[in-house]
């Protein structure tokens, strides 16, 4: 479904993604770690065509994604759910799922159904504004958000950081029942490395914008946690 081939993506001049190759399956739950800085947002960024420069392949069903803009993209069915939410703060939680169908090709403004039934306080707060919602209740915003325009990827930026473990579980479950039950291809930048190792098919490792490694989750021991990801 997604194939990154000889990546390389930039600031300015400095190359923050240097050589990235991976593949991701239709229905992979694909995980991205590594220490803070090395390049996992700018990963997930320049998939969506949100840095200054990228060279090499991104091809997605069978298009050619590097020379697209982000709408672009968005409109191919990439859902993006930057690290820190950016739900918008003055609109309501209506206002923001119907933001969410903007990208959709079909046109509709529809709020999908299942997103209140995977996320009762969004329909409960339907009317709130998204600024006065918990930290918690504003990513179970951004994804149903993302939801809303029926997306066939959603690339996922640290969903978990900040955010209470009661809701942090509630998040875990939906992403699994996400891509288990309802086929949802998932793209997930984690700090976490329990969740990831649980559930991703495959993750990479990444080092100053290279991968040191990669394997399927239950790879990601305690021993590659202490050997790269530790402090
Ligand atoms: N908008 C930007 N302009 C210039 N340099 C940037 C920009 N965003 C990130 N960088 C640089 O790119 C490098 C990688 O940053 P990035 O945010 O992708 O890392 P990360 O692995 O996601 O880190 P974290 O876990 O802290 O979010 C860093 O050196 C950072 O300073």
């Amino acid at each position: 479904m997604l194939e990154v081939k000889d990546l390389y993506s930039y600031y300015g001049k400095s190359p923050v993604i240097q050589g990235i190759d991976f593949q991701v399956a239709e229905g992979g739950f694909f995980g991205v770690v590594g220490r803070n800085g090395v390049g996992k947002t700018t990963l997930l960024r320049t998939l969506m065509g949100l840095t200054d420069r990228a060279t090499g392949t991104i091809r997605f069903n069978g298009q050619d994604l590097l020379q697209k803009t982000t709408p672009e993209r968005a409109g191919a069915g990439i859902a993006y759910i930057p690290q820190g939410r950016e739900v918008i703060p003055r609109f309501t939680v209506r206002e923001n799922l119907i933001m969410g169908t903007f990208p959709r090709e079909d046109g509709s403004r529809d709020i999908p159904e299942h997103i209140f039934e995977m996320f009762p306080i969004l329909d409960e707060f339907i009317e709130r504004r998204a600024g006065d919602l918990s930290g918690g209740q504003q990513q179970q915003l951004a994804i149903g958000r993302a939801l809303a325009m029926k997306p066939r990827i959603m690339l996922l930026d640290e969903p978990t950081e900040g955010i209470q473990p009661n809701i942090v579980q509630q998040i875990e479950q939906v992403l699994k029942q996400l891509n288990r039950e309802m086929g949802l291809t998932i793209i997930l930048v984690e700090q976490n490395t329990r969740f990831v190792r649980e559930v991703a098919d495959e993750f990479l490792l990444i080092e100053k914008g290279r991968v040191s490694l990669r394997g399927p989750g239950e790879a990601l021991t305690g021993e590659v946690v202490e050997k790269y990801l530790s402090i």
